[in-house]
């Protein structure tokens, strides 16, 4: 790994009239790691990227590539190359000729193109549907010859934009092993923009959280997980409750809540719903003050003591699980 690839975002803005979709973001991605950028619909996560691409013109800011000042340079000269949502590949040209679209317009011969863009479907394990066209290709396979089109270009950061959005459920899961598996393969930088938290999760080295424009906490994925700074985050990593208790906001893992009867120490709280998720039950509780509370119980433990609806159970955790929110 180098930091002389290292992509910083300084202050970076982006309006729409008087839409502010990116406000004066800044962060410094770790350099051949894998982020995600993790938000709701409409938080600004697409138009950071386009940014970062040269799809979108930056309002204000700057974004720095290996030191240098690339806000305004054309895509093809910044060093990144996109993946995008749909893949938007070519109809009417073979697998190979759309991985090698963008070297026959750097005006590379055709035996060179070709080789290279032999290399990029021997790594994305498409060699032998180089001749066919896009239409006869499954959902998964075109995803490949997409990332294969957009490395060719031998980027130092890889931007994707919901890039397992189209796929089924069965096929995200095996293609997001997959990404990882090419990210480290290379040693450059992925930025992966994906509203879902369980990809986040599962990629990503380094998450950012977006919301309403801006960034609301970036770090390794465990960290923003365990330790949410904001209800926001807790809420939308999900798995956490946020509680207001007399000593402040905190968040607590689900699957940290101990379950008992009610007994001295313990939050007291009424059952209203039972949930079996197969490893484990999730147990719904009103508490003081109408919060409700989640608890995680192992599916053994729930089968040795079983709660009811109506039913009233205590619930404590230890104090190094509860996590102090600011916001
Ligand atoms: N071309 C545009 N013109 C005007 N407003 C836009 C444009 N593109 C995006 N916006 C607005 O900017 C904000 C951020 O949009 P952006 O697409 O970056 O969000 P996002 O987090 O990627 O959302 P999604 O997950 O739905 O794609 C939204 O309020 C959106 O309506």
């Amino acid at each position: 790994m180098t930091t002389d690839t290292d992509l910083e975002l300084v202050s970076l803005t982006k309006s729409y009239g008087a839409t502010v979709a990116v406000d004066a973001i800044s962060h410094q991605f770790k350099s051949g790691g894998y982020a995600c950028l993790l938000g709701p619909s409409g938080c600004g996560k697409s138009s950071t990227l386009r940014m970062i691409a040269g799809h979108e013109d930056v309002s204000d800011g700057a974004i720095l590539l290996a030191g240098r000042d690339v806000s305004y340079l054309p895509p093809a000269k910044r060093g990144t190359a996109m993946m995008f949502q749909n893949y938007a590949l070519f109809p009417h040209l073979t697998v190979r000729d759309n991985v090698a679209f963008s070297l026959r317009m750097a005006g590379v011969d055709k035996p060179e193109r070709n080789r290279r863009a032999g290399e990029m479907l021997e790594l994305v394990e498409m060699t032998t549907f180089a001749d066919r066209k896009p239409d006869q290709l499954s959902g998964g396979q075109q995803q490949r010859v997409a990332l294969a089109r957009a490395l060719i270009t031998r980027p130092q950061v890889l931007l994707l934009d919901e890039p397992l959005s189209a796929l089924d459920p069965f096929l995200r899961i095996r293609m997001r092993a997959e990404l990882k598996r090419l990210q480290r393969e290379l040693g450059i930088s992925f930025i992966h923009v994906t509203h879902g938290q369980d990809e986040a999760l599962a990629l990503a080295d380094e998450i950012i959280v977006m919301n309403n424009a801006k960034i609301e906490q970036a770090g390794p994925a465990r960290d923003v997980f365990n330790a949410p700074r904001t209800a926001f985050v807790a809420r939308f990593m999900g798995g956490h409750n946020v509680l207001n208790l007399p000593q402040g906001h905190i968040a607590l893992r689900s699957d940290e809540m101990v379950v008992t009867a009610p007994e001295a120490g313990c939050i007291d709280g009424r059952v209203i719903g039972v949930e079996y998720q197969g490893t484990h039950v999730a147990l719904t509780a009103e508490v003081a003050g109408g919060q409700e509370v989640t608890a995680l119980m192992p599916d053994a433990d729930f089968i040795k003591a079983p709660k009811d609806l109506g039913e009233v159970i205590g619930l404590h955790w230890e104090d190094r699980v509860a996590h102090p929110l600011t916001a």
